[in-house]
Formats: structure tokens, sequence, C-alpha cells
């Protein structure tokens, strides 16, 4: 940062809050328009802005943006372009001069201004018009929210380009908000906040840089009635314009949590030569370091290897206290007659681990795990005490999947499975449903499995097929198209368009395209609301999605609502167990939904009419998405999702023996209690160590070492993940079988990490949970 200026420091500001809306506003007026240089300043917006300084420097402090922290704005303009820019809180109009000017330069067309004080927006017109910039300018009086309200409602705002934040600091959350729930700040929209480190502004700094599943979670506690506005801003500043307005009023709106910025920290001087900081989105260009290709796994390998030691200590540890409690095996004295052979395939992923720690605590049976390891020796749960062996299998690839069905046949016949328990990943889908088939007819009529047959698959899985299937059950679907061309997307808005006048109430409608295959590219661009703000944008979006026959999208109604996910186990068309719990697109905390609220019980009745419709040769795992509307017993929910396999939030069982006993019955042929199972309440939540450690201690950690972060950011972070260790569980520790734990931090994301570098994968997230890497 470069040294200030002292001959251009602004008169020092007063305490307390008389350093402004005394009567020196209406003074700045008399001295512009008695200014010796009066001719002059007409038309210049640069000689207005000297003469608003020298006031400044001269008479009394303003609380102006001022030189330095407005070229870091004015600068951003000309990099943006924005066509519309609003900034919310005039003043006396300094900021509105310079940028407004600077928003005319870059082709610019409308430059709101919002200010609540009418005498203050009074004289922002009057230096405005001065200036020559009324052709550009609009001053808006009003609060905020009402301003952004109005304006959007009379079709005035469709889009907001450019934002500069500098009113009332607990506003800018809520603002932002309710800019986000109208769509006129969406995807490309940059915001600039000034002051957000001194005096400060934790709740802004937070919200914008938190991710898609903490500010549904945040949206989730403030519905139930935890809403505080300007948590940790100083109450100098909260109160700041108490003379004249008693209680401050907030906008409710839940925003579009769905939205991320990219956050930077600019440092620069107040007029008055403190340092102050204001906070901008960043481009590509400015990505710190550590987010990038080599670095980030490169510090990953280097935490991997620093925390050995830890978890060291606790493997050793657990197996001292195992050594003093018998093993699960030899302590659950079954009578080895009724053994049975369980296969589980997906051992690696916490949901496949799970159910063979459950099955081997708590019954009979011989488990055996499988899994594909791509890197040898590298599966977790190869090392699992809970399995008596472990078999590797091919790899399934949608070009060929023989070898991988051929490998999960042979295994399944070579050691005469009687129950095959099918986790596996989202990529063997399909062929585990014909795995599914052919065994039935290779091992006999004894051989059960749950995993459901290919058509069935096909039908649940494929987002379209699903969304017709529940449709033709007359159960509730989102309005969803299948395209395979732009045209038919353009088709949907431009029917909707005729529509408009009957959506006004609650905005326009807002969609969503979801790629229909697996493409981990699009899933991570899939919550772009569309139509955005110009037809062109929309259009030149769609064609960004390459939309074909090949690459069919669906085109789905947004639902703002939370969203949930659900896990059964169905045996035979009935429910055995089931869970529903808060969702995100990286769910890595899980939480169940006591079995009896209004929303459980409905996503199960859901889940039951499905099974039920399924027959009595419908056995497998299912899960559901859903996005509710709407609160209590009148909560809608909409089913957006299937996924017909295992879902991890089976952890949430992690005690069960009740799970273990429906597998168990069903091994034996037999139909079992006709309860249908769900997790103790309280049930314990779940979170993944090594995932928490990184979210909210390493990250938080750089972004403070390079200027990016605060430490209030990174003392939050600590506080959560040790809320986390202390009452929470991990999903893949476990006392009596902790080498999972140790194998999976310790050797396969090492090696994960190792082999996106050596072989250029680049990667976008990872779930520690499944294992699974997202290209970038
Ligand atoms: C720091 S000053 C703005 C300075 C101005 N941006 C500049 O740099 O020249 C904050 C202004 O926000 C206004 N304000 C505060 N709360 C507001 C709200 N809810 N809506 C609109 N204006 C508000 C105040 O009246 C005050 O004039």
């Amino acid at each position: 940062m470069a040294e200030f200026d002292q001959s251009k420091a602004y008169a020092p500001q007063e305490e307390g809050t008389s350093f402004f809306d005394d009567g020196r506003e209406i003074e700045l007026l008399h001295f512009m328009y008695e200014h010796p240089n009066l001719e002059n300043l007409r038309g210049s917006p640069k000689n207005v802005l000297a003469a608003i300084d020298e006031y400044g420097r001269t008479k009394k402090y303003l609380m102006n943006v001022g030189e330095d922290k407005g070229r870091i704005v004015s600068d951003l303009i000309a990099e943006v372009k924005p066509k519309t820019m609003v900034e919310l809180g005039g003043y006396v109009g300094y900021s509105c001069i310079l940028f407004g000017d600077a928003a005319r330069k870059a082709g610019g067309q409308r430059y709101y201004s919002l200010e609540r004080n009418p005498e203050f927006a009074a004289v922002i017109a009057s230096l405005v018009e001065l200036a020559g910039l009324s052709n550009i300018v609009k001053v808006v009086v009003g609060s905020s929210d009402a301003s952004i309200a109005r304006l959007h409602a009379n079709g005035d705002l469709k889009r907001i380009d450019l934002m500069f934040l500098d009113h009332y600091k607990p506003a800018y959350t809520t603002d932002l908000k309710l800019c986000e729930e109208l769509a006129i700040v969406s995807v490309g929209s940059v915001l600039a906040a000034d002051n957000v480190i001194k005096p400060g502004n934790p709740p802004y700094l937070e919200y914008v840089r938190s991710s898609v599943e903490e500010k549904r979670k945040r949206a989730q506690e403030e519905a139930n009635g935890k809403a505080v506005h300007g948590e940790g801003i100083p109450d100098k500043t909260v109160n700041q314009y108490q003379k004249r307005v008693m209680e401050e009023k907030f906008s409710n709106s839940k925003g579009d949590p769905n939205l991320i910025y990219e956050s930077r920290l600019v440092n620069s001087f107040e007029p008055t030569d403190h340092v102050a900081a204001m906070s901008s989105p960043t481009h590509q260009s400015s990505i710190p370091f550590f987010y990038r290709h080599v670095p980030k796994n490169v510090l990953l390998v280097l935490l991997s290897f620093i925390t050995v030691p830890v978890s060291a200590f606790f493997v050793l540890a657990s197996y001292i206290l195992s050594y003093f409690r018998p093993s699960p095996k030899s302590s659950n004295g079954h009578n080895a007659s009724r053994r049975k052979t369980i296969l589980v395939t997906g051992i690696s992923m916490t949901k496949g681990l799970t159910i063979t720690r459950i099955l081997t605590l708590h019954t009979p049976h011989c488990i055996i795990g499988a899994d594909i390891e791509a890197i040898p020796f590298s599966s977790p749960g190869r090392y699992s005490r809970s399995v008596s062996s472990f078999h590797t299998l091919e790899t399934p690839n949608g070009d060929n999947s023989e070898p991988y069905i051929d490998s999960l046949l042979s295994l399944m016949k070579k050691e005469k499975v009687d129950l095959w328990i099918s986790c596996s990943s989202v990529i063997g889908a399909l062929e585990d449903g014909e795995v599914v088939r052919l065994a039935e007819r290779e091992l006999g009529s004894d051989f059960r499995a749950v995993q459901f047959r290919e058509d069935v698959v096909e039908r649940l899985h494929e987002k379209d097929k699903f969304i017709n299937y529940i449709r033709s059950i007359a159960l509730p679907v989102p309005d969803s198209h299948r395209c395979e061309t732009n045209a038919q997307v353009l088709d949907v808005f431009l029917k909707e368009d005729a529509m408009r006048e009957y959506n006004v109430k609650d905005g326009r409608k807002k969609w969503i395209m979801k790629p229909i295959g697996v493409d981990d590219r699009a899933r991570a661009n899939m919550m772009t609301l569309l139509p955005l703000g110009s037809a062109d944008e929309t259009r030149k979006y769609i064609k960004t999605l390459n939309i074909g026959k090949e690459n069919p999208y669906q085109m789905q109604h947004y639902i703002s609502g939370p969203e949930y996910c659900t896990h059964a186990l169905v045996l035979n068309g009935k429910v055995k167990s089931f869970v529903a719990c808060p969702s995100s697109e990286l769910l890595m905390h899980y939480k169940a939904l006591p079995p009896t609220s209004s929303l459980a019980r409905k996503m199960l009745d859901f889940t039951e009419r499905v099974a039920e419709d399924g027959g009595a040769s419908f056995s497998g795992h299912l899960s559901f998405d859903f996005l509710a509307e709407g609160e209590g017993e009148s909560v809608r929910l909409y089913p957006i999702e299937c996924n017909p396999r295992a879902h991890t939030a089976v952890v949430l069982f992690r005690e069960s023996k009740a799970m273990a006993d429906a597998y168990s019955y069903f091994a034996s042929g037999r139909s079992g209690k006709k309860d249908i199972t769900t997790p103790m309440m309280p049930s314990w939540n779940y979170y993944w160590a090594g995932h928490d450690l990184v979210t909210f201690v390493l990250i938080p950690l750089l972004e403070m070492l390079f200027g990016r972060g605060s430490l209030e950011e990174l003392s939050i972070g600590l506080a959560e993940f040790w809320q986390h260790l202390v009452y929470w569980r991990d999903g893949t520790f476990v006392v009596w079988d902790p080498l999972p734990f140790f194998v999976l931090y310790h050797i396969y994301w090492p090696a994960q990490f190792v082999d996106c570098l050596l072989k250029g994968k680049e990667w976008s997230r990872i779930n520690v949970s499944t294992t699974k890497v997202f290209q970038a």
C-alpha cells in the first residue's frame, strides 16, 4: 500500500456521532455555491470533488469514501464496465459523483444513489447537477431495502452489474440477500463493500465467503428464529443513525444461497489517513496461490504428513482400549450354523463401511468386502476389521463394463455369497442392476441382493425418467422439461414470458439446468438461475452448456426452499429403515431430522409409496433429494432427484442393531419385523475430521496469513472445528476399527493428490466420505 499524502487529510472525525447530520451538509452546499471557482465547478466532476475535499480538509470532516479508496472502485468500474451501478448510502454525493463519472466513461447507462436521509439526498442531487451528471445519476430517497424493492417492482432495476455498499453496516447482508432474491444480483454481479474491516462487518464477510452448504444451514437457523443483525459490528456503528431512526428495519429476504462469491480484501486509506479496508470480488487472476493446482495438492499432502503423529496416537490408543474389550465378532455369541456369507461392495466409502460394521457388530454372518481400487492397496475398507476378507473389483467403465461385471460375479460364485449388499458408487449404478439379474440366474433361488434391477435403476436414476415416473404415480414434481437443443430451452422461456403477468406476485419463475448424465463440471455450475438479466445473456449462457442429443439437460423449476435428503432400506417393496436430514450440494455434516417431524413423515410417506409401487421384488437402497416449500404441516415437498443406491446418511444408523437385523432376516429369506427402523433419537451428528480440518482451520489460516481473511474468521472456524471434535462423531473413525480412518487420511488421499499432480488432473472439490474427486 502506498504512503498516505498528509497534505490531503480531512479534518479529524469528531467523537460520538457528532461527525455528521449537524448541519454541515447544508453548510457544504453554501461552501460549494459560494466557491470562488464556482464557474469551473459547473459540469466538472473532478473540480466538484476537489471542492468537496477542500471543505473536508479546511472546514469539517465528511464521511466520504475519499480519494484513495475511491480510486480502487473507479479502477473496478473501468474493468467491470457496469451498465447499471447502484450505491447504497450516498451522503453528500462524493462517491456518487466520482463513480457516476467513472461509470459514464466506461459506457454505463444508470447510476442509482440510494440515500435514506432526504436532506442528504437533496445535497447529492444538487451537487450531481452541478457536476453535470444528472443524465446518468438518479438519486433515490428512502431506506435502501424499500428503494431496491420499489425500483425492481417498477421494472427500473433488472440487474446490478456493480454495487457499492457504504450505508448502514448491519444492512449490508440483508440488502444483498434482497438483491439476490430478486435476482438483480446474480452470476457476474460485482460488489464493493466499504469499511468491512474497520469499523468491521463480520456478518457480511462471513456471508460472502460462505459455501452454499453453510448459507443454507444459516438460513435454516434464521428461519428457526435465530436471525440477529449486526453481530460483531461495533455498537457505535450500529447505533450511528439513532438520532433520526429509532428502530432500524431489515429486509427478511432469504437471499440465494446458491450464489458463491469470490472475495478479496483491499486495504486503503480513509480520507482522514486511517487504514481502511474494502472487500471486492476477485477475478481468476487474483486467486491466491494456495487454491491453484500444484500448491493445493502439495499442501494437502503435507497436511497429511504433519498430522500422522496425531492419527497414529488415536489408532494406538484405540488398539489399547480394544485390547481390554473383546473383539466384536467373539462378543456376539451368535450361532455359527446360522451364518450366511454377505458381500458388501463399496466399502471404501463411509456408507459401505458403516453397513459392514453394523453387520459385524450385530449379526453372526461372515462379511466380505469388495471395492474398486484405482491405486493398489489404498482402499480404507481393505484394512477394516469389519470384513473377513477384501477383494478388488475391476473399475466400471461406460464403454466396456464386462470386466467389472465379471469380477463381481466370479467373486460371488467363488465365495458362495448368500446376500449381496451393493453400496457401489454412481459410476457402477447400471452395471450393478445388471449383475443382480445375472447373479440370481447363476447363484440360485436362495441368493438375495439389496440392489435394484437395471430397469428400476434406469427409471429412478435418470433425472427425466424419474420425474416422469413420479408424475405417473400421481405424486407432485417440480415443473421439468427434457431439453436436447438450445431452442427447446428458449421455448420454455417464451411460454413463460407469455404467462409473466400471472407470476408477477412471486417474481419471474426461475429455472436451473441439470445435465442428465454424470458431468462434474456441469454440476458445479448447475445452480445458475435462469433466465439471466437479458435475453442475450441467457442465450449466451445456454450456448456454453453444449446441449445436444448426446448431452441432454433437464430444465427444472427452481424451488428456493431448503433441501433434504433421505436414505432408506427397502426389502420386498417395504421400507425397513429410513432417515431424512438437511442436505446441501457437498454434504459433509449429517444431522438426522426427528422421525416424528412433519417433514420426515412426509418424506417417508413418499418413499413408502414408491416402494409399494415397486412390488414384491423391489429390494435395494433408495434415497431421494427433496426441496421444501412452506413450513410446518403445510410444507410441500418436491422430489428433485432419486439415487437408487445407499446414501452416506446411512452413517446416522451406526448404532442400530435393528437395521442389522433387517439385513440379516433378508439374508435368511425371512421378512423380519414390521416396524420401520429410524436412528435413535437424539442421534449423533456426523462430520469428517479431514474435511473440517481443511475448511475450518487450514483455509481460514492461509486466508488470514495472506491478507484475505481475519483472525476473527479463523477463530470462528477453530471454534466450529472444536465443537465438532468434542460433540459430534467422525464418520469414519470407530475405536474398535480405527485403521480405515488412518488409511483414508494418510494413504488414500495423499496417493490421490500425488496421482493428480503426476497426471495433471485438476480437481475442484473432493468428497472425503465418498472418496470422490470432482474434476475441475
Ligand atoms: C458513509 S455514508 C456514505 C458515503 C458515500 N458513499 C460517499 O462515499 O460519499 C453512509 C450514508 O448511508 C446513509 N444510510 C444509512 N442507512 C441507510 C439505509 N438503510 N438506506 C439508505 N441510506 C442509508 C446515511 O444516511 C449516510 O448518508
